[in-house]
């Protein structure tokens, strides 16, 4: 007897930016649009070579919970909704078109991608009739605040203004003009013939803190973007093995320690390798999975405003340059300390003998010898520790967090 049973569809989690334009292309906001990769759309999705052809596939959210079904329609990607995510803040201002509309017909639409100035209030305030503030909350959109800040913040100016809020997670799409041109048909979908504004502020544009900010408005915005030196920080030094990078890392924390303004978390390469990665090996695929474990961890230390050192080899751009993201979008600073000293010195000093070993042939894939390392492009500081003391190579680093507001030690 043969079995007949349906195959499970294989799934896959999108990026956030994608998980946006599925509420989106769901909800009908993104209207005339219903599919991802339409010709000319910047709306995309990105697919692991195992899913490059399936005829259907699952979309699933980064818990698991299955979102969309998607079929192939020629080129397109057509998603038919599974579940609606019930949670996250603020999910009850996130209304779909129709049901903007059924609760806001008639009133004026009005996109919101920053905090709303004073003077911004006041010119709201004075229109007549009723209003709604969109707020424009999707990945990267309004990069100057937090979706969830930014809700907040419009929430505080709507008080004032005397309109609703609602919540579009309208992503970005890393091209300004095409940026503006979604959020023009997306809001054009929303207002339907009804008034509506335009958008003022440069949508992928990091504006800072605006200036002439009312106090409530201005309260919201300091606790979601701290001064510089008062946020998340991840400072992260790469390099060969020997090249200092624990010396480094260790004399900067003890430092901070006895300084005593600010937490630490160490997490230096070895150390890691003994608990969070323990068993991982030194295969490509397991460096970056141990990277990635250490950078989603320093992202967490960085989303609360702690302060994460961090020492691994991490030999991949790739990887560094995901880690740099987890921070970034957890609304830290990333850092990064490239100790240069060049593989001769760090062979010389081979302090614990796996150099020897590694041209001996006894240690498989190691870095500098038989595994790649790859230089970085995008250091903040580039220290090579050959013939200096440790103090006069950390002085190098500490200058350059200095100079870039983020902590003085
Ligand atoms: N094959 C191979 N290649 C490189 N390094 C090796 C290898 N095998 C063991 N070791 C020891 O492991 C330490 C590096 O671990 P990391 O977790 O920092 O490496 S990686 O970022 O995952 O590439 C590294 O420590 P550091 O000297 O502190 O860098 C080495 O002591
Ligand atoms: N200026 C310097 N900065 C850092 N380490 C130095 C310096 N000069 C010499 N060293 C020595 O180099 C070695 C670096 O080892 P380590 O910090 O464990 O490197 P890594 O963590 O990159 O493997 C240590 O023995 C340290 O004493």
């Amino acid at each position: 007897m043969s079995s007949t049973a349906p195959q499970p569809l294989p799934q896959h989690c999108p990026t956030p930016r994608e998980l946006d334009d599925l509420e989106l292309l769901l909800s009908g906001a993104l209207a005339p649009l219903t599919a991802y990769d339409e010709p000319g759309s910047p709306v995309t999705l990105g697919l692991p070579a195992d899913l490059a052809s399936a005829a259907a596939f699952e979309l699933v959210d980064p818990e698991g919970l299955p979102l969309a079904t998607v079929t192939r329609d020629g080129g397109r990607l057509v998603p038919t909704a599974l579940a609606t995510p019930a949670y996250g803040p603020f999910r009850r201002l996130h209304l779909s078109p129709a049901e903007a509309r059924a609760a806001y017909a008639g009133a004026t639409w009005i996109p919101v991608a920053d905090a709303l100035t004073t003077t911004e209030v006041a010119d709201l305030a004075a229109i007549e009739g009723p209003k709604v503030l969109v707020a424009l909350t999707g990945h990267g959109f309004a990069p100057s605040l937090s979706p969830v800040g930014l809700i907040r913040a419009t929430l505080a100016a709507a008080e004032e203004i005397g309109a609703e809020v609602i919540a579009v997670p309208l992503a970005s799409h890393g091209d300004t003009g095409a940026d503006e041109d979604l959020a023009l048909q997306v809001l054009d979908t929303y207002a339907a013939d009804d008034a509506q504004l335009p958008l003022r502020v440069a949508p992928t544009s990091s504006t800072g803190v605006r200036e002439d900010l009312g106090a409530k408005v201005a309260a919201i915005v300091d606790f979601d973007r701290p001064p510089l030196d008062e946020r998340g920080l991840v400072l992260f030094f790469t390099g060969l093995s020997g090249s200092g990078k624990s010396t480094l890392a260790r004399a900067l924390v003890d430092k901070l320690l006895e300084q005593g303004k600010r937490t630490v978390t160490s997490l230096d390469g070895d150390v890691v390798r003994r608990n969070l990665s323990a068993g991982l090996t030194f295969s490509k695929e397991d460096r970056e999975t141990n990277i990635r474990r250490i950078g989603w961890v320093a992202a967490e230390i960085a989303r609360h405003g702690g302060l994460a050192v961090v020492s691994p080899i991490a030999p991949f751009d790739s990887t560094r340059q995901d880690v740099r993201r987890y921070v970034e979008e957890a609304g830290g600073t990333f850092f990064l300390v490239h100790v240069a000293t060049p593989l001769e010195e760090c062979e010389r000093r081979d302090r614990k003998g796996l150099y020897a070993k590694a041209r001996q042939g006894l240690i498989p894939e190691f870095t500098g010898i038989s595994s790649p390392y790859e230089v970085p492009e995008d250091a903040d500081v580039r220290v090579d520790t050959t013939g200096r003391t440790v103090e006069d190579a950390l002085a190098d680093v500490e200058k350059a967090l200095a100079a870039a507001g983020l902590l003085e030690v």
